[in-house]
């Protein structure tokens, strides 16, 4: 059982298998808190742990917070007793993902706010950019992870994760935080990531089309998507966009992915797509 004092000894129960280090950091905790939403809707914290940032969040928001481990969930129970009783906060005591098959995280909108378990962190992330009631998500992540989705087209970094988060809302790689401010310190370094949502993704195949699209990132567009598209109707897709046949997929911007996946699908004629023609902003 854990020491229900908050200066447990995170170093020695962190479980490797649950992703476990603690933001220890007192400036960093207060910094999340001060890049969060100001309005009056929930928070949805992913992992609570120790229960760190937690505190903060239920002194401002209701608070449902998903956590995997019984034994830190013992814990929380004890150090939030008085909030849990008065409703500020929902402890689920559950694997997050296995509940998101069933249901929204929850039954209005709301915000995520969470120092994410990195093994599971890109999951979490695109799952909550199909979650109808999530608005927004303020993250911490691998910043290697941060940067796969906050990336401009044209940079090496940009991703399919670049184009799905952006086709979702505004992204924003808020700080970087170091190893020392957690316990166990990560091998990585991390940042936080903001997404505020402005629609919902709902389009399955436009995810598989993407990762067809960044199979090979460093080929180009048209040798990858030729892997699922005859290759002539390719080349004259990415022509009717301006988009030449040795454009590499990290150079594409993602309205324009949009519309390639249109055409390629046949939803839109590329002729006629050329009439009112897109085009890349240089
Ligand atoms: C990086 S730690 C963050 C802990 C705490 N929020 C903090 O900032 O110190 C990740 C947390 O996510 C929890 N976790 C891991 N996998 C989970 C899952 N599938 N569902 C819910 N929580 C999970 C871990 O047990 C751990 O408490």
């Amino acid at each position: 059982m854990i020491n229900t004092n908050s200066r447990v000894d995170g170093e020695k129960i962190a479980k490797k298998k649950f992703g476990q280090n603690f933001l220890k950091d007192e400036t960093v905790l207060h910094k999340i808190i001060e890049s969060m939403p100001n309005d009056d809707d929930p928070v949805v914290e992913i992992g609570p742990g120790l229960g760190d940032l937690t505190r903060y969040l239920v002194e401002i928001k209701d608070v449902t917070a998903y956590e995997v481990d019984k034994d830190l969930c013992e814990h929380l129970r004890r150090r939030f007793d008085a909030v849990i009783s008065d409703g500020r906060l929902k402890l689920r005591c559950t694997d997050v993902l296995s509940h998101w098959d069933q249901e929204s995280l929850e039954d209005r909108p709301y915000h995520m706010v969470a120092n994410l378990p990195y093994y599971i962190a890109t999951n979490i992330i695109l799952r909550a950019l199909k979650d109808p009631n999530c608005k927004s998500l303020l993250v911490m992540v691998q910043k290697e992870v941060a940067e796969k989705f906050s990336a401009q087209p044209g940079q090496k970094a940009f991703s399919a994760l670049a184009v799905l988060a952006q086709s979702a809302g505004e992204v924003h790689l808020c700080f970087d935080v170091p190893p020392e401010s957690f316990v166990p310190a990560p091998k990585v370094m991390s940042s936080v990531l903001r997404i505020v949502k402005k629609r919902t993704l709902d389009d399955s195949e436009f995810e598989t089309f993407l990762k067809t699209a960044f199979t090979q990132p460093r080929k180009t567009l048209a040798k990858n998507l030729s892997a699922r598209f005859d290759k002539k109707d390719v080349v004259a897709a990415l022509d009717s966009l301006d988009l030449g046949p040795s454009v590499r997929p990290h150079e594409v911007e993602t309205s324009l992915y949009h519309h390639l996946y249109k055409i390629l699908k046949g939803d839109i004629d590329g002729r006629e797509e050329n009439s009112g023609k897109p085009t890349q902003q240089q």
